[in-house]
């Protein structure tokens, strides 16, 4: 019957019940839901189908009381959602875009404002970001060792006893990806096949973080990394080029840029912090994903304002208005300055409200960050076992 559990914690939460979706994987990565599932206490579940009840054993619900904590994370985390084709560029639909600062900001204020989730609720929202998080390094001082380290970090993001003692232990919980220099793509792609995993390669390119190189040693870069085993590529836009209104020229480079990609999945990073207003942010965003990106990200981590909320509120925005106008569901990559897990879970929140639970799966979020899994798994820590870890208790990336 049920190929697999597609546990869904987010329709309820802080709410002593969890709603979760009865799935049959289709091929194209989707799923098709067939039924749901209430969660209450071990005495009340139950389980609707179309067409009858059957007993929730049947579906490989386990009589836990633990039920938050149940069900793969990871099935979708290595995948990613069909390819966002793009479209011819519409400077008509860009010319008329206006940014309504004072509500975006309201708007953020709201969200950042909203009730998180406590206890177990909390670990099950935090075992799913620690699935959404592309595990980065991108350092001058990146050597094979820690980008290994990083790859054993991402195959085993939270302790494994204590996943153990969740009864996670065997759900196949990894981050979504390891993030690296072009350089180190090699490196990367070894530990993971050495270690037998299928884990994605991400890899920044085109000159990150400034994007101030010639445009042939950008496309060049992107071609090294598919060709060393990169299968995302974070490519960096031409700010210089957003900043003085040359959409159609940022356009075409985006658009060769994801052909130097070939099958790799393309994330476009804005820079959103170089960018000046929040209109620019919009309008970048629209080009990008015209240009087919797969994902939209906001930052390199580099620059001085990195993922902030209202940034992420009109971003998320152009993501829904392209996907209304063209039925393409593009990604959305906050990253840089991301470090507590209180902050991932405003993210987790932001995304539910404003794109809902379909856009929180990791093949349409993902967060980048480079020390944010040490604090999730230090929360976890604490939830587990009611103390919080020294720092030799937790091994870092
Ligand atoms: O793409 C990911 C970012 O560069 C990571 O930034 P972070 O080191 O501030 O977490």
């Amino acid at each position: 019957m049920c190929r697999y559990f597609n546990k869904d914690f987010f329709l309820k939460t802080n709410e002593k019940v969890a709603y979760c979706h009865l799935a049959l994987p289709r091929g194209d990565n989707s799923s098709h839901v067939i039924g749901h599932v209430l969660l209450q206490k071990k005495e009340q579940l139950s389980c609707q189908q179309p067409g009858g009840s059957v007993p929730a054993e049947q579906v490989g619900l386990g009589l836990e009381e633990r039920p938050l904590l149940l069900g793969p994370l990871t099935h979708l985390s290595v995948k990613m959602s069909a390819r966002n084709p793009g479209t011819d560029l519409d400077l008509e639909w860009l010319s008329k875009v206006r940014v309504n600062t004072q509500a975006v900001l309201n708007r953020a204020l709201h969200i950042q404002g909203l009730k998180l989730p406590k206890k177990q609720w909390q670990t099950a929202w935090l075992l799913k970001a620690a699935s959404c998080i592309d595990l980065t390094t991108l350092a001058g001082d990146d050597t094979p060792s820690n980008v290994h380290r990083l790859c054993v970090k991402a195959i085993q993001p939270i302790r494994y006893d204590l996943l153990r003692r969740m009864d996670m232990h065997d759900k196949g919980l990894t981050t979504a990806a390891v993030c690296v220099y072009p350089s180190r793509v090699a490196d990367a792609v070894r530990s993971l096949k050495a270690s037998n995993s299928s884990l994605p390669v991400a890899s920044v390119a085109t000159g990150f973080p400034a994007g101030q190189t010639p445009l042939e040693t950008r496309l060049q870069e992107v071609r090294m990394a598919v060709r060393d085993g990169a299968t995302e590529i974070d490519i960096v836009i031409n700010r210089t080029l957003a900043l003085t209104g040359q959409w159609e020229v940022m356009y075409r480079e985006i658009v060769q840029f994801r052909e130097a990609c070939g099958d790799a999945h393309m994330k476009t990073i804005l820079a959103t912090g170089d960018l000046g207003t929040l209109t620019n942010i919009y309008k970048a965003s629209m080009v990008a994903m015209m240009a087919g990106s797969d994902f939209i990200k906001t930052s390199t981590g580099k620059e001085a304002v990195n993922a902030t909320y209202p940034v992420a509120i009109v971003m998320v925005r152009a993501i829904r208005d392209y996907f209304l106008r063209t039925g393409h569901k593009v990604g959305f990559k906050p990253a840089g300055g991301i470090r507590t897990a209180q902050e991932a879970l405003v993210w987790l929140t932001l995304i539910k409200e404003e794109l809902g639970n379909d856009w929180l799966r990791p093949h349409l979020f993902r967060l980048g960050a480079s020390s944010l899994l040490a604090d999730i798994e230090r929360q976890v820590y604490h939830h587990v076992t009611g103390q919080y870890a020294a720092y030799h208790e937790l091994p870092m990336a």
